[in-house]
């Protein structure tokens, strides 16, 4: 393997646990690297139980004093650090470019959703609402209140890592917690960052800890240990499933955002444009790395033709890049993993009889000789039993499927191990109803590509999940219930 260049803009970041920056205990270090050129873009500490324990014990101190703060006070902290995290964004956004890959233009935006996801969370400050109602006996009173579970850990996956984190920490902290924060080793280091911004705007010392290192060794010990109260994990099924095993030693709570495998059904009466452009930009942006989706595509036969020819066209114009570049409108895959599992459902699908439709490999030439390319892909002549329309491939692979019926495609779009968004394209109130009805998935678009709002409810059916995050019931979960009986 040839020595990998050190850029001078290489950083090297310690943990951030109890307000300080230190090394691990193991001395071990990991680099990152830019799936764009394979440089390396930072240095970060492999942390181990140890660590774990630092954090966890830190934060369960600091958490103490914290809940004792009136919430409103809690969120007027918290949207300091959402300003500060808006106001570092030309720096964030780059540095998230650089570590994942995403275009610039979506780092931003990423850069923007994290700052208002811990804003949404601090909405709910004077929302903290309880319960008194009348007991059976004479003088009494029962009361329910909320309050705060203790210590919350917090495990993200590369494709927004960023905002995945202040997902977890906006309401984390505004409902009176504490946190420890493990980023994948993939992206880990825009959420690095988060540590110097709580310290710049005051966060007191061990309600945010960041903790890098593996996910079986750190991420584990953290979800082990009974200080751990909850556990909010964005990733994969089989990462999530371990964890609820683990979590469930100790019986924490645990919400889990996992794999998906979204369907989007185009009916014969669909405005065709809104249905191309939706579809299309919910397969093809951020490369295809969105928990949503649409990772199987069905037309109906009546008008399969003429959407194809449309939505072939915005295929063919994308430009596969440089992310940084303005004029680039796909960027790489997150690591050189990611690409053996692009080619491995390429393979398989022209193994099963599929047809290759379009790109199917690596991009060639100037630019892609180093980083984790791969080109738009579309497979056609797909039949319900091919791998494709099964396994989640997270990145930019769109079987298309043509349908007849309502109940045919309804079984086929429900025929899957995950439940977590669906899109349907008709201007039919009784379809859409049925729809709603017979889709067996936690989050449905109508008319429209993904994207979820933060007063919404992200929640995923099967293997995609469970508990669910985001909105009213996603806040909910960040706190415990105190029922007493009061006799006077
Ligand atoms: N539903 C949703 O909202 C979303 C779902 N996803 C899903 O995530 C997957 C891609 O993300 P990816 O990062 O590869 O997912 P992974 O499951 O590989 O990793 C997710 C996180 O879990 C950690 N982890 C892995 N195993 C364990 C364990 N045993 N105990 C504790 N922590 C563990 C990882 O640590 P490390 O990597 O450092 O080892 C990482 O921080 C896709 O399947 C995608 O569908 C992605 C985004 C959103
Ligand atoms: O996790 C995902 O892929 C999505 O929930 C994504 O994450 C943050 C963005 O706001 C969502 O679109």
């Amino acid at each position: 393997m040839e020595e990998l260049i050190i850029t001078p803009e290489v950083k090297e970041y310690d943990l951030y646990i109890n307000g300080e920056w230190i090394k691990a205990s193991s001395g071990k270090t990991e680099n990152v690297i830019s799936p764009i050129d394979e440089d390396i873009v930072g240095i970060v500490q492999m942390g181990d139980e140890h660590e774990a324990n630092l954090a966890l014990s830190a934060a369960e101190k600091a958490q103490k004093s914290w809940k004792k703060l009136p919430s409103i006070e809690r969120a007027n902290i918290m949207r300091k650090f959402a300003a500060e995290i808006r106001a570092h964004k030309p720096y964030l956004s780059k540095l998230l470019t650089r570590e994942q890959g995403k275009l610039l233009s979506v780092a931003e935006m990423e850069v923007e959703v994290t700052a208002t996801f811990i804003e949404y969370a601090c909405d709910w400050a004077r929302h903290i609402e309880g319960d008194i109602m009348p007991s059976q006996n004479a003088n009494e009173q029962i009361w329910i209140n909320k309050i705060p579970r203790g210590v919350i850990v917090a495990i993200t996956a590369w494709n927004f890592p960023l905002a995945l984190a202040g997902r977890k920490i906006g309401p984390a902290l505004v409902a009176g917690n504490a946190i420890v924060v493990k980023p994948t080793q993939e992206t880990p280091l825009a959420t690095l960052e988060l540590g110097y911004i709580a310290e710049k705007v005051g966060i007191p010392a061990g309600l945010i800890n960041i903790v890098t290192g593996k996910g079986r060794v750190l991420g584990n010990a953290l979800v082990a240990s009974p200080i751990t109260k909850m556990v909010t994990m964005t990733g994969s099924t089989p990462a999530g499933q371990q964890i609820f095993k683990t979590a469930s030693e100790h019986l924490a709570h645990v919400q889990l955002e996992l794999g998906g495998k979204a369907p989007s059904i185009v009916f014969a009466d669909a405005d065709i444009d809104l249905a191309v452009e939706s579809t299309f930009h919910s397969r093809f942006d951020n490369c295809g790395q969105v928990c949503t989706c649409n990772e199987r595509m069905y037309v109906h036969e009546d008008i399969y033709e003429e959407f194809m020819e449309r939505f072939m066209e915005k295929v063919k114009a994308i430009k596969v890049g440089n992310p940084m570049e303005a004029s680039t409108t796909m960027g790489p895959k997150v690591n050189a993993s990611e690409i053996k599992n692009m080619e491995h459902l390429v393979a398989k699908s022209r193994e099963e009889g599929a047809t290759i439709a379009f790109g199917g490999g690596k991009p060639q030439g100037i630019g892609f000789e180093k980083g984790f390319w791969f080109e738009p892909t579309v497979i056609t002549d797909v039949t319900q039993d091919m791998t494709v329309v099964h396994e989640e491939a997270f990145g930019p692979i769109l079987p298309v499927l043509k349908f007849k019926t309502f109940d045919e495609v309804i079984t086929n779009a429900n025929d899957c191990e995950f439940g977590l968004a669906a899109m349907v394209f008709t201007k039919d109130i009784n379809t859409i109803m049925k729809c709603n009805d017979e889709l067996e998935f936690g989050e449905i678009y109508v008319n429209r590509g993904h994207g979820e709002q933060h007063q919404g409810f992200h929640n995923g059916y099967k293997l995609s999940g469970t508990g669910g995050e985001d909105g009213k019931y996603g806040f909910e979960q960040y706190m415990e219930k105190k029922t007493f009986y009061v006799k006077y």
